[in-house]
């Protein structure tokens, strides 16, 4: 049976694309939630509800020090903000709310993004 050759996808990009797509996650007019990482003292329960925060400014630092394997472990932790998001807000709420923009905004960007490469 002659199988499928296996060919890897070129990844060479895919640094770039990662800035390109955290450069507009944070201007993302419904960025604000997510900029920075939700102040525990600020926000009760959160810290007992949501076991492995994730905010823009984490992954940038993340990012700046090589610390993405590849476009997937980068994608786990965009995702891991709005899973959290969606965890801790009710749905109908203003954060909430933004929390299923910016994810809708993001799965189009970066497959967008890995169609034109
Ligand atoms: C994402 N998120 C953000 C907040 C918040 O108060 N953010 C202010 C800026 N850090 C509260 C709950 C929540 O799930």
């Amino acid at each position: 049976k002659q199988e499928s050759p296996r060919t890897a996808r070129d990844d060479s990009k895919d640094l770039a694309m990662c800035r390109i797509l955290l450069a507009e996650l944070e201007s993302h007019q419904d960025a604000g939630p997510f900029l920075t990482p939700v102040n525990p003292k600020s926000v009760p329960g959160y810290r007992k509800i949501i076991k492995k925060p994730m905010d823009f400014s984490t992954i940038r630092d993340k990012l700046t020090n090589s610390q993405y394997l590849n476009l997937e472990t980068f994608i786990i932790d965009v995702n891991l903000v709005f899973d959290n998001c969606e965890k801790f807000n009710e749905d109908n709420s203003v954060i909430g709310r933004a929390g299923h923009t910016m994810r809708r905004f993001f799965q189009r960007r970066w497959t967008e993004l890995l169609r034109q490469n």
